[in-house]
């Protein structure tokens, strides 16, 4: 039920110890032949991740399991942040494994996506500062077992936050590929982003909450409610490549599943990475605007919270990502479309938002060009709340970009898909046959 997979034991009755010896042989043979399954994994576990409780996840609930399907481990447990990535990018003896275990949450993912990229483009001689590059993909794949707050890749990967089916995921030797967003400032890089890039709304709760964080997880409510009440506005020009109109649209009805996104079902894929990513500009589209809210989702981001996520048909491994803009609207409309997160209705239904599938974009803030993140730290968030129409300058400051939920460093971004960059021990979220049926009737 509700995707979660259980360990099951079945008894062989044999009429004889000789014929159940011959039984346990074939039995190995026939799963030592199945290549896609690890057989030697390289586990980080993130201990203060989440509720702390990463290590006792892995110990209990996680190792057992390894044990029993013969996958042998080694196993690191972080000292410090960023400990993981430095790791791979450096010392990490990538050869001896088959695959990667995160037991973390998204920021420890995003940890080990970026140090497991950056060492194969390191290795392939890619230079990750130049926007047109194509990128190396990794050859390991990655699993993921949650111990965070929110984990939101794997709730959106395997449609549960559980560790054992995690675990029995990375067994089974799934595959899922992943697209991953490069985000660059002129011809720097700055981050990968896996889920959610945010400007405006999402932006000021991160950094907002960042000043808070002496409050724990109620942070993230508190700064939620006062970046709600500021209800500020921020102009800037968004310009986009979109994805081509026959392959799926933010707003059909056909959300991510199982088997929809392998490399042979894909379209889009890489022919996107061969355009050179400022020379050529046909077919971009330019949006100028007063936007509460400037949102990338690179998949659905559905969380426990946001069941279908921001974007909920957004695809797994498409080539795309959901750009999702919220215009200068009232407040109350604002929070009728943030309702609309929790529940079934459309988001996107509504007159002041627009969603469009798109393979690249660029955001430039209104007046600037040197907009860097101490600028920002100058500035007070806590602006006062204008009733209505204001002649107060609200929209002309500045947000600021949260991408996986680290603040960048910079306001004007170019961001392309990395089509199917990585790989997760995963399937992708798995259909019922009565959720099958309902979503045909729908259609
Ligand atoms: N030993 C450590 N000490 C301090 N920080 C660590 C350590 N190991 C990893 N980190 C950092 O902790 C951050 C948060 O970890 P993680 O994502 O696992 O949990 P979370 O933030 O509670 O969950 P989520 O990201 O799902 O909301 C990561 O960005 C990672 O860099």
């Amino acid at each position: 039920g509700k995707h979660q997979w259980r360990c099951s034991d079945v008894v062989f009755l044999c009429p004889d110890q000789s014929t159940c010896e011959q039984w346990v042989k074939a039995i190995s043979n026939q799963i030592t032949l199945l290549t896609n399954r690890p057989k030697r994994l390289l586990v980080y576990i993130n201990p203060i991740g989440g509720k702390k409780q990463g290590k006792w996840i892995y110990d209990q609930k996680v190792a057992p399991l390894f044990h029993k399907a013969c996958v042998s481990t080694d196993v690191i447990v972080t000292e410090r942040a960023n400990h993981a990535k430095e790791h791979l990018q450096t010392e990490a003896d990538l050869d001896k494994y088959d695959g990667l275990v995160c037991v973390g949450g998204d920021g420890m993912f995003s940890e080990i996506v970026h140090g497991l990229v950056t060492r194969t483009q390191n290795d392939n001689k890619v230079d990750l500062n130049d926007p047109g590059a194509e990128l190396a993909r990794p050859s390991l794949r990655i699993g993921i077992i949650p111990a965070g707050s929110t984990d939101c890749i794997c709730f959106s990967t395997v449609g549960t936050n559980d560790p054992v089916t995690s675990a029995l995921h990375i067994i089974v030797g799934d595959s899922q590929p992943m697209d991953v967003c490069s985000v660059h400032h002129n011809n720097s890089f700055l981050r990968f982003s896996l889920s959610l890039l945010g400007y405006g709304f999402y932006g000021d709760v991160l950094s907002d909450s960042e000043r808070k964080r002496w409050l724990g997880p109620a942070r993230y409510d508190l700064a939620g409610v006062k970046t709600f009440l500021n209800h500020n506005y921020y102009e800037g020009t968004v310009s986009f490549l979109p994805a081509e109109d026959d392959v799926s649209s933010p707003r059909d009805k056909l959300q991510c599943r199982s088997g929809m996104c392998l490399p042979e079902n894909t379209k889009q894929l890489t022919s996107t990475l061969l355009m050179p990513f400022s020379d050529r500009r046909d077919g971009w589209k330019v949006i100028n605007g007063k936007f509460m809210a400037v949102n990338a989702a690179c998949m659905s981001c559905a969380c426990p919270r946001s069941p279908k996520g921001l974007s909920p048909a957004a695809h797994l491994a498409d080539g795309t990502v959901d750009l999702i803009l919220v215009r200068k609207c009232s407040r109350i409309d604002f929070f009728r479309h943030l309702l609309r997160h929790t529940n079934k209705d459309d988001q996107f239904d509504h007159v002041f938002v627009e969603v469009h599938r798109v393979k690249k974009f660029d955001f430039q803030p209104r007046n600037s060009e040197t907009v860097s993140l101490e600028d920002l730290s100058e500035k007070s968030t806590f602006t006062p709340v204008c009733p209505g129409p204001c002649t107060c300058n609200c929209g002309s400051a500045h947000s600021s970009w949260t991408c996986d939920g680290e603040i960048l460093p910079h306001i004007a971004i170019q961001v392309s898909v990395q089509c199917q960059l990585v790989h997760l021990f995963a399937r992708g979220i798995e259909e019922t046959q009565e959720q099958q049926q309902f979503v045909f009737e729908d259609l």
